[in-house]
């Protein structure tokens, strides 16, 4: 069996102190950087904060050239906007570090983007501050995703550092579209998957969370989306609800009625034929959630909410990771503001995701959703106009744990954080992870750095220093555990599914 020269050697866990040491030493220098990162409000969802985005991804190219990787800035072109107005997509970073052939080739994905943050939205520090306190480090894209995306170049960085030879080849993908659906991506990795890709053995994203707040976890699937947007319109121009009020189909009334009608009070999605191709659950499936271990009260705490729709453990990890779920995320049209204004909307535009598990389909499921929707509308006897559309979509994942990168993992993860991972699942979307596996055939792992309570994308996001500290020591790990595997192995054992 073809060993992979990689210059690790019997004094590894000696290499692996010294490199922990200059971690521990250097944290406020990781910690400095990430706070200029996090200064930068690079939200991929508000057009206007375009500009920001682009300026962050080239400072992420600045930062990967500092540590001597080869960078490409590839454009994506343009995106087309509710308002028929296009927009400039930010490129998209392909580095390498790296090239002995005798060194496994590891590619890291991770984006700098970020979901948008208001200091009025209720956050207790302001969002683009990375503020410390007790220990955890607040900010937009602090874990989600700059705080791991750092924390893989700090590893890489440290081991330069030290002089040290890093005993694989590095390859990064990093964008700056993720939280709008990873635009413009799917195209480049079936372009450059004979070029860039062809010498990838391992592809790892860092982009959830763990189950708990305080044990490491390895994640072996995601959920995928399809993210809809249902336009009513009754004219060209908003109306006096004191002129018109009472004598018009209001396209608000219609948008709210469709909405209602998508989900049941038990959560239950009422479109029909959406559970059809749902994987059937098997007795061994069924052992996986048992023997979770999971704190239902913790989960609990860390969502704010008091009581979840299921009660017992199975229910709440199956209804997260292996069943559909719908979720209502807002109005384009209405009026949020505060005080009273009595105008009737002309055109309101609500917008609902589907989180679809394997064996879920895209295609049947926008058509499922269009005609159920269709239905309801037409049983309304209303003139409006209604538009359903499905601005993006993303396939779920499950990746085959018993493959030789999950291994590797598994025992970084023992050395930084003295236990085994739980092997989870994820419930939200990291569009990228099936992509890289249906296009590549590579193994692919998730391999999460921040805790269940590090509110991703919610008004107190952080990530603690000893994750990030951690999760810099775990990466750093992880290269010497790759180095170890045994060669070309990879090619045999990936994208067998687990359900
Ligand atoms: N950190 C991953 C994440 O939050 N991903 C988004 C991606 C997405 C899916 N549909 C639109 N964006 C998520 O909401 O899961
Ligand atoms: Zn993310
Ligand atoms: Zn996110």
């Amino acid at each position: 069996m073809l060993l992979f020269e990689a210059g690790v050697s019997s004094s590894s866990s000696g290499l692996e102190n010294q490199i922990f040491q200059y971690i521990d030493l250097h944290q406020n220098e990781f910690i400095q950087t990430l706070k200029e990162w996090v200064a930068v409000e690079s939200d991929s969802i508000q057009p206007g904060l375009r500009q920001e985005v682009t300026r962050m991804v080239e400072l992420t190219a600045d930062r990967l050239r500092a540590l001597g990787a080869t960078v490409e800035l590839v454009k994506l072109g343009s995106h087309k906007l509710s308002d028929g107005q296009s927009l400039l997509l930010p490129p998209l970073i392909l580095a390498e570090l790296g090239k002995d052939p005798q060194k496994p080739t590891v590619c890291f994905y991770g984006h700098v983007d970020v979901q948008p943050a208001k200091k009025e939205d209720g956050w207790k520090t302001d969002p683009y501050t990375l503020t410390e306190i007790d220990g955890n480090l607040y900010g937009r894209g602090a874990t989600d995703n700059k705080g791991p995306v750092l924390a893989w170049i700090n590893a890489a960085e440290s081991f330069r550092a030290l002089k040290l030879d890093i005993p694989v080849n590095l390859k990064f993908i990093i964008e700056g579209m993720e939280e709008a659906g990873s635009l413009g991506l799917e195209e480049i990795i079936k372009k450059e998957n004979q070029r860039f890709f062809s010498d990838v053995d391992f592809f790892v994203i860092s982009d959830n969370l763990w189950l708990s707040n305080r044990k490491p976890a390895l994640t072996y699937g995601s959920r995928g989306n399809i993210c809809f947007s249902v336009e009513v319109r009754c004219g060209e121009r908003d109306l006096h609800s004191g002129s018109f009020g009472g004598i018009i189909h209001e396209p608000m009334t219609d948008l709210i009625a469709l909405l209602d009608s998508l989900v049941d009070t038990s959560g239950r999605i009422l479109i029909p034929g959406v559970y059809d191709d749902v994987a059937s659950l098997t007795e061994e499936e069924k052992k996986l959630y048992e023997a979770i271990e999971f704190d239902i009260e913790e989960y609990k705490n860390n969502s704010g909410v008091k009581k979840f729709l299921y009660d017992t453990k199975e229910e709440i990890l199956m209804h997260l990771w292996r069943y559909p779920s719908l979720s209502i995320h807002g109005i384009e049209g209405a009026f949020h503001e505060p005080g009273i204004k009595t105008v009737i909307p002309a055109k309101v535009i609500g917008k609902f995701s589907i989180r679809q598990v394997p064996h879920m389909d895209i295609s049947i499921g926008e058509h499922q959703v269009i005609k159920y929707l269709e239905d309801v509308f037409s049983k309304r006897n209303s003139p409006n106009k209604l538009k359903v559309s499905v601005p993006t979509s993303a396939m779920p994942w499950v990746a085959n744990i018993n493959d030789p990168l999950y291994t590797a993992a598994r025992k970084a993860i023992k050395t930084v954080f003295g236990q085994d991972p739980e092997m989870i699942r994820d419930g939200a979307t990291i569009p990228i992870a099936q992509m890289f596996q249906n296009i590549t055939r590579k193994s692919v792992m998730m391999l999460p750095v921040g805790a269940a309570d590090d509110a991703e994308h919610s008004q107190k996001e952080k990530i603690s220093r000893h994750n990030y500290i951690q999760g810099t020591k775990l990466f750093a790990t992880l290269f010497l555990e790759i180095a170890k595997l045994p060669g070309k192995l990879q090619e045999k054992s990936n994208t067998t599914t687990t359900n």
